[in-house]
């Protein structure tokens, strides 16, 4: 399981343009060193550790979880966490909130946004954060927040960690650099990275501006679904996603150190960076992964299959089979099913469905109304499926096998119904027409026809 990687020498440096150097493999035990003898040999708690540094472990299950959940990884560094700290003071509440939240007033019924706006004024990836909803309870450890970020300048001298949650990122406009503590992660547009609760990170914009969706997960950690029959490859394989290896910096500058817990912001003054790990070994690390690398598989004669044929991650919850959230993509793929109403089919479900467009067309609507950087909910046991043009175009249209390209559309679905945030509800961005698309349906029935079975 321990993947040895070819280490960067030195340190990072902000801005610097290093090539980010990964370690391939899903929940693998990792071991890497940004300088030779870094990590301790054979033992995790030396009386001394090499070039005086610090030992310190994260643990991301409790010490007794089964060893298929059990999480953990030692850091090497500078100083110990215990040293990056200071008085904190509770940050203004932004537009970041936490489940429970007063849900906005809004008529049962689908909901879908047009894209939240880039803000012309300097804005950083943490205060670019803008829920658009929750569920659950963060402080039970179950539900999310499903956000938007949207950003116009790197983080400069803050750090930050989630102690609340895990956060999935996947950007749709801009590309992205976290410098964390287990080293450097780059990523674009069709790619998503996963921070684990209680790692520090800084982000840095590559481009001007950048805007994506966050799944914040209080929950069970993101993990591979089993794949059953489908057998040992295919939809995400685990060799897909890369953890970064170790890069440091050794950096005495004031800053601020940035944390969420208890669904708040807390920030205190920092004299040194806390990006401060010159080594590190176990399984409890942030990763990417490249959403276009996905291998779906579905249908191959007639009918639709049920959506969770393309899950890419799954936070489970106690219940089996029951997420907290599934992480679900419609990307690029051949439609071929023969007497067959193609696209997604009238639907209600107990899950709750967030759902956001990173490009192309999402093929159970129609182009316009669900675009690049939109949002649309439908949420737990509310009716929805294709508006009245997908429709007729999917019961007309001659079934010659079919390929969706360009396309790039995802999920975050949960067990837990989604309470709309009144920032959500009342920025202008909600379409208000939509929840009637239903009603253009026209009636077909006609008990003289009958459709050959
Ligand atoms: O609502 C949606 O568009 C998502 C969805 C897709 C699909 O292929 C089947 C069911 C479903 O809910
Ligand atoms: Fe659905």
């Amino acid at each position: 399981m321990t993947a040895q990687a070819p280490s960067p020498l030195g340190q990072i440096a902000s801005g610097s343009g290093i090539t980010a150097g990964y370690m391939s493999g899903f929940g693998n035990g990792f071991e890497t060193e940004a300088l030779p003898g870094a990590l301790p040999v054979g033992r995790n708690s030396p009386q001394k550790c090499p070039y005086g540094l610090y030992a310190e472990q994260i643990s991301g299950s409790p010490f007794t979880a089964p060893r298929t959940t059990n999480e953990r990884s030692w850091l090497y560094r500078i100083r110990p966490t215990v040293a990056h700290w200071g008085r904190f003071t509770r940050m203004a509440p932004g537009l970041w909130c936490s489940a429970p939240h007063p849900a906005a007033d809004l008529p049962i019924g689908p909901l879908r946004w047009d894209p939240q706006e880039i803000p012309s004024e300097p804005t950083s990836f943490i205060e670019g954060i803008r829920t658009i909803t929750t569920c659950g309870d963060v402080s039970a450890q179950s539900g999310m927040a499903a956000h938007v970020y949207v950003a116009t300048r790197s983080m400069q001298d803050q750090y930050f960690y989630n102690a609340d949650a895990e956060m999935l990122i996947v950007p749709e406009q801009g590309r992205l650099r976290f410098r964390t503590e287990f080293g450097v992660i780059a990523i674009e547009p069709g790619e998503i990275v996963v921070i684990p609760r209680g790692i520090k990170f800084t982000v840095e914009l590559v481009e001007g501006s950048a805007r994506g969706y966050i799944c914040e997960n209080y929950g069970g950690a993101l993990t591979l679904p089993e794949r059953g029959p489908i057998g040992a490859n295919c939809l995400a394989n685990p060799r897909d996603f890369l953890t970064p290896v170790a890069a440091y910096e050794d950096r005495d500058a004031a800053g601020t150190m940035m944390v969420k817990w208890g669904g708040h912001l807390w920030a205190c003054d920092l004299a040194h960076s806390p990006l401060d790990v010159v080594a590190w070994h176990g399984n409890y690390a942030p990763y990417k992964y490249d959403l276009r690398r996905y291998a779906p598989v579905g249908p191959i004669l007639f009918d639709h299959a049920d959506p969770s044929i393309f899950t890419v991650l799954t936070s489970p919850s106690e219940t089996p089979g029951t997420a907290n959230i599934d992480f679900v993509l419609f990307s690029d793929r051949w439609l071929v099913a023969e007497n067959t109403f193609r696209p997604p089919w009238y639907h209600i479900n107990v899950m709750s469905e967030f759902m956001g467009l990173v490009y192309g067309v999402y093929d159970a609507k129609t182009e316009g109304g669900f675009v690049p950087g939109g949002i649309s909910l439908h949420n737990s046991m509310l009716p929805h499926g294709p508006d009245v043009d997908a429709f007729e175009k999917a019961s007309n249209s001659e079934l010659k096998p079919h390929k969706l390209e360009n396309t790039l559309a995802f999920m975050f679905e949960s067990r837990f119904p989604q309470a709309v945030t009144p920032y959500a509800a009342e920025n202008g961005t909600l379409q208000r027409d939509y929840g009637h698309y239903g009603a253009k349906l026209a009636k077909h029935f006609d008990p003289g026809r009958r459709e050959p079975r």
